[in-house]
């Protein structure tokens, strides 16, 4: 005899951008396992109108009122809110899904909560592709995984490391490298920029030992990553050119791959690590 099915995990959404509202309306369409409960917005008046054209509108709120109410929250809001965000859920052995992936490295400590208290957190593949495999190889030895990324200049401009660094790329005719390093510096001079960047290294070897370069390419339309991987299984490469979303900084298989992670979470059938 079959069991009685389980509770549909209740999910919140904190931030109504580009990745949020594509969340959003997937939940609402319906992703099995899963049930929208509430959305954290800056504007909640604005969000509020958005969420009553859902067929199951949900209120629009303050991120400190979504812990009660869900089980899992989808945390797609500029990277400074991240601790405030994650840490309620995680300390009730809840989980996260998290966007801002550069954040986690100035707030490890949420690590470390997520497994005192039994919460997790989940940083989906997001904007870049492969993890599967680099998350595989990482349980041989991994001996060097380096990352190219080549941005239209839309898709850069504001970062700090720019400023900091007295680069100007509004104005120039040829691909520029602006940057090379790694995850952990690019995820403080790029916070909104290189989120990718430092899950590839979390998913691998680490922050401090992938190395990046970061270019600016007045000829692109795509946010372009191209990743190249070193180890004692196999040698691989791979490129993925993303098509903006409505935020020229954020491709569109971002919230797609949000969607797909939740869709895992509780699916009869899950292909892929
Ligand atoms: N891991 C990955 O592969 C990727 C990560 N990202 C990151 O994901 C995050 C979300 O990206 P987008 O949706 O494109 O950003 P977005 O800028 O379009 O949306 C962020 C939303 O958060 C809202 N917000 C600001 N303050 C808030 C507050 N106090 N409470 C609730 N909401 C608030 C903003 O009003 C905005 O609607 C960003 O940190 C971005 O850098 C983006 C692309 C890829
Ligand atoms: O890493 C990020 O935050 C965004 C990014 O590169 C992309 O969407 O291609």
């Amino acid at each position: 005899m079959s069991q009685a099915r389980p509770r549909p995990l209740r999910v919140a959404i904190a931030g109504l951008g580009a990745v949020g509202q594509r969340v959003a309306e997937a939940l609402d369409a319906g992703i099995p396992g899963c049930e929208l409960v509430a959305v954290a917005a800056r504007d909640k008046a604005k969000a509020g109108r958005m969420l009553a054209t859902l067929r199951q509108p949900v209120p629009a709120l303050d991120i400190a009122e979504l812990p009660p109410l869900a089980d899992l929250v989808v945390e797609c809001a500029p990277a400074a809110l991240l601790p405030q965000i994650v840490r309620p859920f995680v300390e009730a052995g809840k989980k996260a899904v998290v966007l801002s992936a550069g954040a986690l490295l100035s707030h490890e400590d949420l690590i470390e909560a997520a497994r005192r208290h039994g919460g997790q957190i989940i940083v989906p593949t997001g904007a870049v592709l492969g993890l599967d495999a680099v998350s595989a190889a990482a349980e041989g030895e991994i001996h060097a995984v380096r990352m190219i990324t080549r941005k239209p200049v839309r898709g850069l401009v504001g970062a700090p490391y720019l400023a900091e660094h007295d680069i100007r790329i509004e104005d120039i005719r040829e691909p520029l490298r602006i940057f090379q390093g790694t995850p952990r510096e690019a995820a403080v001079g790029f916070p909104a920029n290189l989120n990718v960047a430092v899950a590839l290294s979390l998913a691998g070897i680490g922050p401090d030992r992938t190395s990046l370069e970061i270019w600016a390419d007045p000829a692109l339309t795509r946010n372009t990553h191209r990743i190249e991987v070193e180890a004692d299984s196999a040698s691989f490469s791979m490129t993925i050119e993303n098509i903006p979303s409505e935020n020229p900084k954020t491709g569109r298989i971002t919230a797609l791959s949000v969607i797909a992670c939740l869709r895992k979470l509780s699916a009869p059938l899950r292909v892929g690590t």
